[in-house]
């Protein structure tokens, strides 16, 4: 992604001391770029050449924020919410007042308020839970808070039930990490560690599921579209990404989740479209699956977020181990 790009509705976040910086649309509240000290680093994320940003269409790349559902809906007869909830297919506010650029670290906050009977809130649905009803319907804040230091960035994503109605919470991260060198099928360049051990759902070939799963690397030998849930007793996620990057130094992502301040467990997607998916996908350019890899960290167990409840999703991304 070009981090030069200045347009209506992006925001840019700068860490004066270090020079690292973060953009972030407010459609979507979607961090496009991530660009650590330019003097020692390169960007981190990968934003499709095909994205459309002008708001009519959730944003290929960065880190889109999932919300409140992962996938379609469950009971997709009686719930037409679009795949992978509203978080992303909405304006979000930039909260000024919450803007600080120290010694250590720049700040920014984004929100979105999502009344019960709210409808122009575009993705709830009009059959399910979500459907717009002062009656029926839950009611939320979400706020989330960018985080950008010299070799990190960490994201907080608070979801407050505002409402009357309890709901189940799906929340995650959907990170796109740039490749470099379009390296992302060469297995020796590409790979995320840190999942041995998850029970591994596979998405495109079920019956390659494993339970636990041994893979010490993960490698994009195909389409790849995994759920890893963690065993039990491991609740958050510590993966290791090789991407490739001119520094030869890998990027570490950690994730962990609470709801209503106990720890719940935080599973991880690991997501190549590979070459058929992504000739089939407008917004994405027929070849870049060899430039991107996405993996996902978040909140899937669907735990119950009662009225007046905070759920908190938090996720760093570090390109260096001491950070
Ligand atoms: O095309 P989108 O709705 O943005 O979803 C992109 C991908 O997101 C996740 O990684 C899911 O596991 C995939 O099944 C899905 O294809």
């Amino acid at each position: 992604m070009d981090c030069s790009l200045e347009d209506h509705g992006i925001q840019t976040v700068v860490h004066s001391k270090s020079g690292s910086m973060c953009q972030i649309h407010e459609f979507g509240a979607t961090i496009l770029c991530y660009h650590p000290n330019p003097d020692k680093y390169s960007e981190v994320l990968f934003v499709s050449r095909d994205a459309v940003l002008n708001g009519t269409k959730a944003i290929r790349g960065g880190i889109p924020l999932v919300f409140p559902i992962f996938g379609p809906p469950a009971d997709k007869e009686n719930d037409d919410m679009p795949q992978h909830g509203f978080a992303r297919r909405n304006f979000w506010k930039m909260d000024k007042s919450s803007l600080s650029d120290t010694e250590t670290e720049a700040a920014m906050d984004f929100t979105l308020t999502v009344a019960a009977d709210n409808d122009k809130i575009d993705g709830r649905g009009t059959k399910g839970l979500w459907a717009p009803s002062a009656t029926t319907s839950p009611a939320c804040e979400l706020r989330y808070r960018i985080v950008v230091k010299d070799e990190s960035l960490t994201t907080t994503l608070t979801m407050t039930n505002t409402g009357t109605i309890a709901f189940p919470v799906q929340a995650l991260f959907h990170t796109y990490y740039e490749v470099h060198g379009k390296a992302a099928l060469d297995t020796s360049k590409c790979s995320v560690t840190g999942l041995q051990g998850y029970d591994m759902v596979d998405k495109v070939d079920p019956d390659n599921s494993k339970s636990p799963d041994s893979t010490e690397a993960i490698t994009i030998l195909k389409e790849t579209d995994r759920v890893y849930s963690p065993p039990d007793g491991k609740n958050e996620v510590n993966v290791t990404l090789q991407l490739d990057r001119p520094t030869h130094t890998p990027i570490m992502c950690t994730a962990k989740g609470s709801v209503d301040g106990t720890v719940v467990p935080v599973s991880c997607v690991v997501w190549n479209p590979h070459e058929e998916k992504a000739k089939a996908m407008s917004d994405f350019g027929d070849d870049q699956h060899h430039e991107m890899i996405c993996v996902e960290p978040g909140i899937l167990g669907k735990p119950i977020l009662e009225p007046g409840k905070q759920a908190v999703l938090e996720q760093v991304i570090a390109v260096s181990t001491t950070s």
